[in-house]
C-alpha cells in the first residue's frame, strides 16, 4: 500500500471575488502582478471554446506518470475547485483523460490543470470540463501512488498553495496567491478599464503615441552609415 500525505484545506477566496476574477483576462491579471508571476507552458487542450475559469486551487502532487492520488483528489475536491496537479512536468505518460474529466465535471470541479501530460484529446475537447496541460500522450498512467494532497506544489514554474486563486483562459494559467487575491483583482479591474479606454481611443483615432518616440533615440541609418 502506498502513501497519500493529506494536508488540511487552505483558505479560499470568497465567491464574490471569484466572480470578479472570472471577468479578467489572464494577461490583465499577470500584468497586475508585475508581469512576473503565474504558470507558463500550461495551455488548454484544443477543442471546445472554453469560457474563462476562476476558482480556488485544490493541490495535488503525484508521482510522475501515476494518478492514484489524482483519483483520490477528485473525490475530495469541492464544487468550483480547480484541480492543480503537479506531475513534475513529465510528458512521457498521461496522468488523466476523458473518464476522469467527465467524473470531475459530474462533481462540479471548475477545471483541471496538469503540469504533465493528458490523453483522450478528442474526448477532452468535447468539453466536459476545461483542461490545461503541458502536453498530450496516449500512454496511460500507473495507479500505485504515492502523492500529496493540499500541500504546496509547483505548476508551470509557479508555486501553488491549496486555496490560491487560479484563473485560466486562452493565454494559459495564472496563479494569484491567496493573500494577494483581493489586491490583484482590484488592480486588474482598473487595468481592464484603462485598456477598454485605449480601445475607444484607437477606434476614434485619438490614441496618444508620443511615448513611443519619446522612448527611442532615433539615428539615421542611410547609405554609408555604420552597421
Ligand atoms: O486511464 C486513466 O487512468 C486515465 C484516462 O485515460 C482517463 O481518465 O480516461
Ligand atoms: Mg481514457
Amino acid at each position: 500500500m502506498s502513501t497519500c500525505r493529506l494536508h488540511p484545506p487552505g483558505p479560499r477566496p470568497d465567491p464574490a471575488l471569484l466572480a470578479r476574477a472570472r471577468a479578467l483576462p489572464t494577461s490583465i491579471l499577470s500584468d497586475s502582478m508585475e508581469r512576473a508571476q503565474g504558470a507558463t507552458g500550461l495551455h488548454w487542450v484544443p477543442g471546445a471554446a472554453w469560457p474563462r475559469v476562476a476558482g480556488p486551487a485544490f493541490t495535488v502532487r503525484t508521482r510522475p506518470g501515476d494518478n492514484l492520488v489524482v483519483h483520490r483528489a477528485l473525490d475530495l475536491a469541492g464544487p468550483g475547485d480547480v484541480l492543480v496537479v503537479d506531475g513534475g512536468g513529465a510528458l512521457d505518460r498521461a496522468v488523466l483523460g476523458e473518464i476522469m474529466a467527465r467524473y470531475a465535471a459530474a462533481r462540479g470541479l471548475a477545471a483541471l490543470v496538469v503540469d504533465g501530460a493528458v490523453r483522450d484529446r478528442e474526448g477532452l475537447g468535447e468539453g466536459p470540463v476545461p483542461v490545461f496541460a503541458r502536453g498530450i500522450n496516449h500512454l496511460g498512467p500507473y495507479k500505485d501512488g504515492p502523492g500529496e494532497l493540499r500541500g504546496t506544489v509547483q505548476a508551470g514554474g509557479a508555486v501553488v498553495h491549496d486555496g490560491d486563486l487560479i484563473v485560466g483562459d486562452a493565454d494559459g494559467v495564472v496563479v494569484v496567491p491567496h493573500e494577494r487575491a483581493a489586491e490583484v483583482v482590484a488592480a486588474g479591474e482598473e487595468r481592464l478599464a484603462a485598456e477598454e479606454e485605449m480601445f475607444r481611443q484607437i477606434a476614434a483615432g485619438t490614441l496618444d503615441r508620443s511615448w513611443v518616440t519619446a522612448a527611442l533615440a532615433e539615428t539615421p541609418a542611410g547609405e554609408g552609415s555604420a552597421r
